[in-house]
């Protein structure tokens, strides 16, 4: 018979096993959000990503480019040179844990000198979206979290209502305004995009504001008291004149370009082939074969122009969710391709 205290010492240990490692990150971090002190503890062992004016810090490895993850102690011996190590509790946002089970912050010193903190801390800040391409496929969405993150934090600093200022609570998971007794939480733009096909074709489009030669899926934001599925058929009959006919799921990916939006993601098909341009919207928008966006898929980098000054179609990259709806359908086709012979 077990006593009172090791029964819950055999209970812990057995929820501590049967709990899967997903299962405790989960509720660790549930905790540090809802509760100020547990997280103003955590930050005194945890580790911090850095930004200044919403441009994270890397260093150059070379080939490639990291964003250091710098520990409390590190960091508040530097800012203490500055005398501003209380910032790390008033201005650092909960971003994850580590897989060591440490919390993750992220930080921007926009208050103080860039360049001499780019020397303490020996790397650069770079704008996210011009170094996006060079990440992992881990990397980026931390650092698309925190840097989304801290924008909320920066633009919601007054009560839209009562106009005084709002107080973040420690993890940064919510503002206040203890005036009017009013919460605020950060919020992204839902927006949906869509690879449309008819038969064996899949239409892509551009506008004027791209690259040259980068074509990418329709996509848009969704309108208030939309569904998905409304938002998806309203955005293909406004752009290019198509009624959207079956819709498939594929994923969805947070997006901190310009704002922080969340992507949907789906297969669209269609039963006409005309198309019919909003030019107040795109460019162009065309039908493209499995040949076409094969050659489209393969390039790597942003392609030179050709001698005649004109650019190789290409797509968007890895790191964006219309690459992989791209690259989804060309794998069905091919698919199908195979099955045909
Ligand atoms: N990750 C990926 O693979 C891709 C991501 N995207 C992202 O998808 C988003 C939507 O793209 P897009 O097709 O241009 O959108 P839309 O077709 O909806 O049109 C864009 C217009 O919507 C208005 N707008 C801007 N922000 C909002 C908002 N929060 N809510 C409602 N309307 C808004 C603006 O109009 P106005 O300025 O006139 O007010 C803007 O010019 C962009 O953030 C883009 O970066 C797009 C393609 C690929
Ligand atoms: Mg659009």
């Amino acid at each position: 018979m077990l006593s009172g205290s090791s029964f819950i010492y055999t209970f812990r240990t057995l929820h501590t096993r049967l709990c899967s490692s997903y299962v405790k990150h989960a509720r660790f971090l549930f905790d540090l959000k809802e509760n100020d002190d547990a997280c103003r503890q955590e930050l005194q062992y945890g580790s911090f990503y850095l930004f200044h004016n919403l441009s994270p810090l890397f260093r150059n490895l070379g080939r490639s480019f990291c964003s250091p993850a710098v520990t409390t102690s590190d960091l508040k011996k530097i800012l203490a040179g500055y005398g501003k190590d209380e910032l790390i509790i008033e201005e650092s946002v909960l971003i994850g844990s580590s897989g060591l089970g440490r919390a993750e912050f992220a930080i921007d010193l926009g208050s103080l000198d860039k360049s001499n903190l780019e020397k303490d801390f020996s790397g650069k800040f770079t704008e996210l979206r011009k170094i996006a391409m060079q990440l992992t496929e881990n990397e980026l969405p931390l650092l698309a979290k925190a840097q989304s993150l801290l924008r909320w934090h920066a633009d919601h600093q007054y009560c839209s209502r009562t106009g005084k200022p709002t107080q973040k609570n420690v993890s940064g998971s919510k503002r206040t305004c203890h005036t009017g007794g009013l919460i605020y939480y950060p919020q992204m733009s839902p927006v949906v995009i869509m690879l449309v096909s008819y038969k064996n074709r899949c239409l892509l489009a551009r506008q004027n504001s791209y690259p040259a030669g980068m074509y990418t899926a329709l996509s848009g934001f969704c309108d208030i008291g939309e569904t998905l599925e409304e938002t998806v058929r309203r955005e293909v009959a406004e752009e290019v004149g198509l009624d959207v006919e079956f819709l498939r799921y594929s994923a969805s990916q947070h997006w901190p370009f310009p704002n922080s939006s969340l992507m949907v993601a789906c297969h669209a098909t269609v039963q006409q082939e005309e198309i019919s341009l909003n030019t107040a919207e795109l460019e162009s928008a065309r039908w493209f074969t499995l040949g076409e966006l094969e050659k489209a898929l393969q390039w790597k980098q942003i392609p030179e122009k050709e001698k005649d000054g004109t650019a190789p179609i290409w797509v968007p990259p890895k790191i964006a969710i219309a690459h992989h709806l791209i690259q989804e359908w060309v794998q069905e086709q091919k698919a199908n391709l195979q099955e045909d012979q």
